[in-house]
């Protein structure tokens, strides 16, 4: 027979290239569930949504930067601008919320070119509330209940209006709309996630894969951890950079003189990682996206040899901080 066909054509190394990429997306992502299934796609759609507030701190930039590279890895990723869950929220008006929908879409172009859906296109779609009374047909008030965000508080421990209770439902509603694989969020959007994998089965949708970024800590840090008998997600969700709290937040309009007065004056305890916003933003943001960090002299690739060095008190918070503050910066300085 004729020649042997060249390694690189063959299937299975094929096979063996695109689960190494897939692996490769899987690095700076707090879970997946399940990453068999993530591994299993190869490819699909993947989407994000978020309640559009102008400015956006840089948080938001450690999934824009996640989306950027699935995209790159052949996703089709959209993202959806959810003007009527922040209005649901009590974020504003519709009109309002779109415009800020605007600005956010504007600077993330800055990011990657993704596809957008806003909030209003799905509503005017009477096959999206058939979806919704299906999905709400599908999930347990208790769990719906468990899934409500409301400020970082339990749904059970606050006065709510109904729609808030929605809130999920119409959540799990646009997974299932978009047609998503992957359905991308920080760690806190793991309750809506979970419902929306339970209903899939339970309705016979498909069942999206969840990918979850790690969330970025408040400068103001974590404070008593009045919430240490909560679950993780909770923890995150309750200190986690916020726009509503200014000073727990760097804005991607932050001039630099208030970048570093913010990192210099920012929750960064000595020895720890686990909470300190300072490490995470180089963990989870400048050293995966901007580059290696300088340190006091040394050069880090990989965060992990970052929180070794800083948890043995070779690296101090001041060094941390210096080249936190200069890096982040330099990286905002480009997307300006
Ligand atoms: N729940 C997300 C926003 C969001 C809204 C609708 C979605 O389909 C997805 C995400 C947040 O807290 O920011």
């Amino acid at each position: 027979m004729g020649q042997e066909m060249p390694t690189y054509l063959k299937l299975t190394h094929l096979r063996s290239c695109v689960s190494l990429c897939m692996e490769h997306l899987l690095k700076n992502v707090e879970e997946v569930v399940t990453k068999e299934e993530f591994l299993r796609l190869g490819g699909g759609r993947a989407y994000l949504g978020f309640e559009p507030l102008w400015p956006i701190h840089v948080g938001w930039l450690v999934w824009a930067y996640k989306l950027r590279e699935l995209q790159e890895a052949g996703f089709d990723v959209v993202v959806l601008v959810a003007t009527w869950h922040a209005w649901i929220n009590d974020k504003g008006s519709l009109e309002e919320l779109r415009r800020h929908g605007d600005e956010v879409r504007q600077f993330l172009g800055k990011v990657a070119q993704f596809k957008y859906v806003y909030g209003e296109e799905l509503a005017k779609d009477p096959a999206y509330w058939e979806l919704a009374v299906r999905v709400a047909k599908g999930a347990s008030l208790a769990r719906v209940r468990r899934a409500t965000p409301v400020m970082g508080r339990r749904a059970e421990e606050v006065e709510l209006d109904f729609a808030k209770l929605l809130y999920p439902v119409l959540q799990v509603a646009d997974i299932f709309y978009l047609g998503v694989d992957v359905a991308v969020g920080g760690v806190d959007q793991r309750r809506a996630h979970m419902l929306a994998r339970d209903v899939a089965e339970k309705l016979g949708f498909k069942k999206p894969v969840a990918l979850h970024t790690p969330i970025i800590t408040s400068l103001s840090g974590v404070g008593r951890m009045e919430g240490s008998h909560r679950e993780i997600d909770e923890v995150y969700a309750m200190y986690k950079m916020s726009k509503s709290k200014p000073q727990s937040a760097i804005f991607v309009t932050d001039p630099p003189e208030e970048v570093e007065k913010k990192v210099w004056a920012a929750y960064c305890p000595p020895r720890e990682v686990r909470f300190n916003p300072v490490y995470e933003l180089a963990a989870y943001l400048l050293i995966p996206y901007h580059g290696p960090l300088e340190v006091g002299g040394r050069r880090y690739e990989d965060p992990q040899a970052l929180a070794n060095d800083y948890k043995n008190g070779d690296v101090s918070p001041q060094a941390l901080k210096d080249a936190v503050a200069k890096a982040l910066i330099d990286m905002l300085a480009k997307l300006k």
